[in-house]
């Protein structure tokens, strides 16, 4: 059987842990299991409980405080990271092996981590060889989704906003870059583009975008309840988490089958479960 992975990706502050926290708290909402395990060896506090923390393997203070190391809280962070990378088995012990797991890792937010070094593109391998299916979610804070050249640059690396500081008018806005038309956005600012060298380039950016559709947008405001689900519902399908759940047959109940609810009808039941018990 498979598992899932989100790994939950970002600049600084971007929302990560937040995230984390407020999926966790729906996935309790809808009855589901999901885990988080912290990534960052730099974090402080998150709101969750988690099921592995890297501090504990390793802790960015403790390599900067390392007289013979000397690093920054950047350096150290990276001496984490390889650290990490070479110690996979640290995480292969605390993930353990359940079914079906579906677990969130909070990734830290430094883009070297993701540009020049091997650590992340290492740790999806090395998931896709324990089952798991993953996927990338990578949060961009929403005020970068309200005028074209942030979203540009935004764009790069994003799938989720965070939506509830808007107000009407720029949550409105927003629409535009949920679905964009990037050629016709350009020329909504041709006129704002004084450099012609800047056009191009940022024409040529455009054209990259849109003509291989390289990013999708969700917004994600962590007040409104059915918006969490929608984003749940995207990454799920993304890593195909569901497909191995079957309908069971309808249920009849003795006393009174005409009360009987969808529920009672739709009992979801795992490929597997032999005694037919039915799993969150
Ligand atoms: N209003 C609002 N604030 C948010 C939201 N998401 C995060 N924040 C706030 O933004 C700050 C940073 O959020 P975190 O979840 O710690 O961001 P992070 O990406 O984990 O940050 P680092 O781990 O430091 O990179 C916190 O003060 C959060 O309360 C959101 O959707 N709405
Ligand atoms: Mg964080």
């Amino acid at each position: 059987m498979p598992r899932f992975a989100q790994l939950v990706m970002g600049p600084a502050g971007s929302g990560k842990s937040t995230y984390c926290a407020t999926m966790i708290q729906h996935a309790q909402a809808i009855n589901r299991s999901v885990q988080v395990v912290n990534l960052d060896p730099a974090a402080e506090y998150f709101e969750y409980p988690v099921m592995a923390d890297i501090r504990e393997l390793i802790q960015v203070d403790d390599v900067m405080e390392d007289d013979s190391l000397r690093f920054g809280p950047n350096g150290g962070l990276v001496f984490c990271m390889e650290y990490f990378a070479n110690n996979f088995d640290w995480l292969e012990e605390c993930l353990g092996h359940v079914e079906d797991d579906y677990i969130l890792f909070d990734c830290p937010g430094q883009i070297e981590l993701y540009t020049h070094l091997p650590v992340m593109k290492q740790l999806v391998e090395q998931l896709q060889q324990w089952e798991f299916r993953v996927c990338g979610v990578f949060l961009v804070d929403s005020q970068f989704m309200v005028e074209t050249f942030k979203f540009i640059s935004g764009v790069m690396a994003a799938l989720s906003a965070m939506m509830d500081l808007l107000s009407h008018k720029a949550k409105k806005e927003i629409e535009k870059y949920l679905d964009p038309d990037m050629y016709s956005m350009m020329e909504d600012n041709s006129l704002t583009l004084r450099s012609k060298r800047f056009e191009k380039l940022t024409k040529a950016i455009c054209g990259l975008i849109d003509d291989y559709s390289m990013v999708r947008f969700l917004p994600f405001d962590r007040t409104d309840e059915e918006g969490i689900s929608i984003v749940l519902q995207h990454i799920d399908f993304s890593i195909q988490y569901g497909e191995d759940l079957e309908f069971k047959e309808p249920k009849e109940t003795e006393e009174d089958p005409e009360s009987s609810t969808n529920e009672d009808y739709f009992q979801i039941k795992r490929m597997g479960d032999s005694d037919g018990t039915q799993t969150p």
